[in-house]
């Protein structure tokens, strides 16, 4: 089922904090979720998952309202990022009571997989989650994630307070899991060059707006650093979208964009300048980076 959010606006008190968000999550990819602090992606997720009401607009599952319509919220799973203040409102659970609540909760939840996850996380579970460190309070929002098989699972920032080794075992059981199940993922987190290879799909959400939202491999492959003398530069990137401008000396570098299947090569024939691919990291700072920092954005 397609998870469809139309129009979605979101204002708290006077401050619009998400402006006018149209997008599709289809069914069966891994989507992630970027932007800066602030942009709007917890407030955007919590929308879409209907423990938040928007301010206007409307988010659908399958062509059903989502909010207050429990057969919808049945196939989505909401894993927040769990800070002992939020744990359901109550730090001095155990783990395992807490996990206990999340069986309840979710009608999929796999009790195998769970126990599967914490032994390979090494979870205490009889730790109350107000004892827990900042990573083993990740492991249990990931568990919480996996193990409610819902049909649209969406992570929060689920690396957060991961160290790498638990980063990249999370990595592979999501991919590990999205291959044996289809299962719809959303993940937002802002160490993004490591995810690159895990996303089917980039949102980029900036100040609010959706940015775009695009085939990873195919958003990566049509943006470029063109560097060089700065008037080579300008004649290689008109008609370019150019993002971002590095300057340095009578040099520049200027971040642009073609259009989807575009080909640099043909832009940049004549002109002395280098051209470089810009990795997912790079074009969102290019994107959503300070711009009036020497950018030009068009
Ligand atoms: N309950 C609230 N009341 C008032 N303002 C809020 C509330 N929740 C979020 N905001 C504001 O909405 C904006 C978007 O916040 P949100 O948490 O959605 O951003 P984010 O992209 O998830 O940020 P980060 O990456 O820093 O976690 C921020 O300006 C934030 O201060």
């Amino acid at each position: 089922m397609t998870l469809r959010c139309e129009h979605v606006s979101k204002e708290y008190g006077g401050k619009r904090v998400l402006d006018d968000v149209t997008l599709e999550i289809e069914p069966g990819r891994i989507y992630g979720l970027i932007g800066r602090n602030g942009a709007g992606k917890t407030t955007l997720l919590s929308i879409l998952t209907a423990q938040n009401p928007a301010s206007s607009g409307t988010v659908t599952l399958g062509g059903q309202q989502v909010w207050e319509n429990q057969k919808m919220l049945d196939h989505l799973c909401f894993s927040r990022e769990l800070n002992p203040q939020n744990a359901f409102g109550n730090a001095s659970y155990k783990v395992k009571e807490y996990l206990r609540m999340a069986a309840a909760y979710y009608p999929n939840w796999d009790k195998a997989y769970a126990e599967r996850l914490i032994g390979l996380f090494g979870l205490d579970v009889k730790k109350r989650i107000a004892k827990l460190s900042k990573g083993m309070l990740s492991m249990v929002t990931i568990i919480v994630a996996l193990a409610s098989r819902a049909d649209i699972t969406i992570l929060d920032e689920p690396v957060a307070g991961l160290d790498i080794v638990s980063r990249e075992r999370f990595y592979q059981l999501l991919i590990e899991d999205y291959t044996e199940t289809g299962r719809t993922f959303i993940v937002s987190t802002h160490i993004i060059e490591e995810a690159a290879n895990v996303f089917e799909k980039v949102i980029i959400l900036h100040e609010g707006r959706l940015k775009l939202v695009e085939d990873t491999v195919g958003l990566v492959a049509r943006f470029w650093a063109v560097s060089g003398r700065e008037d080579e530069v300008d004649a290689a990137c008109a008609g370019l979208d150019v993002h971002h401008v590095d300057r340095m000396g009578r040099g520049k570098t200027a971040y642009v964009s073609t259009e989807p299947g575009g080909d640099i090569r043909r832009c940049t024939d004549g002109h002395a300048v280098d051209i470089a691919p810009l990795s997912l990291q790079k074009l969102f700072v290019a994107l959503c980076g300070d711009e009036t920092a020497e950018g030009e954005t068009k």
